[in-house]
């Protein structure tokens, strides 16, 4: 249930618009509360200013709500326009309506509102701060900058602020149209047209609206954004960011503040390589050249990281550290999916030869590497995106230098996704499911030949160090699915038995 209070949001009471987001946000893709009953707060908010053309009385707001429903509190960012009247031609219908509001509200997915997309990027292009939202009824709202109101229920909702973050300033776009990518997405990436000031078409843009928040630098954000300045055409390039401050009692001063939100070049006409992938291995095609070339994008994204971002010595105490959360998680993923019980002794003994091998030094990598991350570019090669890491790892741990191998661990183990998936939309087919084990087995070395070849590095020389690390992932694999997709859950588990067995 929501706390009372008198703080408005538009015309809007909180508790009910509270109310309101408890019908709606579970039916939306992004929230991660599945199976659970809502117990949502708001923490904070925050509006944008409108442009010029915006209908008068409309409020861009930002709710930031926090679910506690679940086993774990979610912090949600869920933009919000709150109008005076229907949106006129409404790509999709308002989540609530307030009739007994003066004026009424209409309350829309500000993801899908050409308005809120205008702000969001004005914010960043600008360097930007978002005005304060929330005052009380008889407040009104406050001067744009000022995110200090005082106390009480406006103060719960004014203290969160948004401020945008360049990449290179003096350069503002203005959004023509905007449209929310569709298909499966964790977060909501909002894809937009845009015109210099002057009215020249740019080249597109897409900005990915992060819906759960953490405190901290989100490193979509901060890899992205160092590998674009680096010069790397191996990323598209950064357009800016959101950082927000909310209110967070856990901290010594009683806030925080994280990424909310990240533009950058929108690739036309791009694929991505699981899609590809799947294709290849449908048609029995040779996937090694393209599998070599990404072995050596992965390097050479790799590369620039260890540049241009902290490296790490393997001390003891680093390589004990990812021992023990190798172990914690195989020990977890045993407790969920019982199956995997049968190869824990094998696990163990891989994991210490694992930790008596040498160790390469430890630097930032991608963290969560798969097909689904990187983008066939036409003419243009493979582009990887979506940095922030394995989703069930917690933030402070994400931002930490890691082993490369983690990453190529996890391609390895996409490529055999491909084959477990392919089989399994044709059971009882043995023939196509052995076809497809070669064609991942090929893919897989391939990808290792593209990265060896590239940084020099002989991986299959440390064999038990890339097991152990592509056993890791198929624990975290395990875990995931029996989660999101119970029906897939084999495929993690008999590559945890090929890898748990195999003699090297
Ligand atoms: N720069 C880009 N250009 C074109 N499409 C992109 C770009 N970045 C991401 N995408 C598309 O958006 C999808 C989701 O992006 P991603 O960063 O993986 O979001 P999420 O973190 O929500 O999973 C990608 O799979 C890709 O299809
Ligand atoms: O949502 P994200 O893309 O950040 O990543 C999560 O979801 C992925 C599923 O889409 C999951 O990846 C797993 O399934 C892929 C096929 O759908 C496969 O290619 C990957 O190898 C496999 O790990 C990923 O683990 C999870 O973090």
């Amino acid at each position: 249930m929501a706390e009372t209070g008198t703080t408005q949001i538009g015309v809007v009471d909180e508790v009910a618009l509270v109310d309101a987001l408890a019908l709606w946000m579970p039916t939306q893709r992004w929230f991660q509360g599945k199976g659970t009953e809502p117990d949502l707060r708001l923490v904070g908010s925050f509006e944008f200013t409108p442009g010029a053309a915006v209908a008068s009385g409309t409020h861009l707001v930002t709710a930031l709500v926090l679910d506690e429903g679940g086993p774990q509190g979610k912090l949600y960012q869920v933009p919000l326009t709150v109008r005076g009247e229907r949106m006129p031609g409404e790509s999709q219908p308002p989540l609530a309506v307030f009739d007994q509001t003066s004026p009424p509200a209409f309350v829309y997915d500000g993801a899908h509102d050409l308005d809120y997309a205008t702000a969001l990027l004005s914010l960043i292009t600008t360097d930007g701060l978002s005005q304060t939202a929330g005052a009380s009824a008889t407040d009104g709202a406050s001067a744009p900058g000022d995110a200090s109101a005082t106390d009480g229920a406006s103060d719960r909702a004014a203290r969160a602020t948004a401020s945008g973050r360049s990449q290179t300033p003096g350069h503002p776009l203005l959004v023509v149209s905007s449209k929310v990518l569709s298909g499966e997405q964790s977060n909501t990436s909002i894809i937009m047209t845009v015109t210099t000031p002057d009215g020249e078409p740019a080249p597109g843009v897409i900005c990915k609206v992060f819906r759960v928040l953490h405190h901290g630098n989100n490193p979509d954000v901060v890899l992205q954004s160092a590998l674009a300045k680096a010069g790397s055409d191996k990323v598209p390039a950064s357009i800016g960011s959101v950082v927000g401050q909310w209110q967070d009692s856990r901290m010594p001063d009683g806030r925080t503040s994280g990424h909310l939100a990240f533009a950058q070049e929108f690739l036309p006409e791009v694929e991505d390589a699981w899609r590809v992938a799947l294709e290849s291995a449908r048609l029995g095609e040779s996937f090694t050249t393209e599998a070599r070339a990404l072995g050596s994008a992965t390097a050479e994204v790799h590369e620039t990281l260890a540049e241009v971002m902290p490296t790490l010595a393997p001390s003891p105490e680093l390589i004990a550290g990812v021992l023990a959360s190798m172990r914690r998680r195989h020990a977890g993923a045993v407790r969920e999916v019982p199956a995997l019980a049968a190869h824990s002794e094998a696990i163990d003994r891989l994991f210490e030869v694992a930790a008596a091998s040498p160790w390469p030094r430890l630097q930032r990598i991608h963290g969560d590497y798969h097909l689904g991350q990187v983008l066939a570019v036409p003419d243009g090669g493979w582009v990887l995106v979506d940095f922030e890491g394995e989703p069930l790892r917690p933030m402070v741990e994400r931002n930490q230098p890691d082993l490369a191998l983690r990453d190529i661990a996890g391609m390895l183990r996409s490529f055999d996704y491909v084959a477990g998936s392919f089989a399994q939309s044709h059971p009882g087919d043995e023939k196509l499911r052995d076809d497809a084990a070669h064609w991942a087995h090929e893919a897989r070395e391939a990808f290792l030949d593209g990265y060896s070849e590239r940084s020099g590095i002989e991986l299959r020389a440390n064999r038990a160090l890339l097991d152990a690390f592509e056993i890791d992932k198929a624990l975290y694999e395990a875990i995931y699915e029996v989660r999101n997709r119970p029906s897939w859950v084999t495929i993690p588990v008999t590559a945890v038995a090929r890898l748990a067995n195999r003699r090297r």
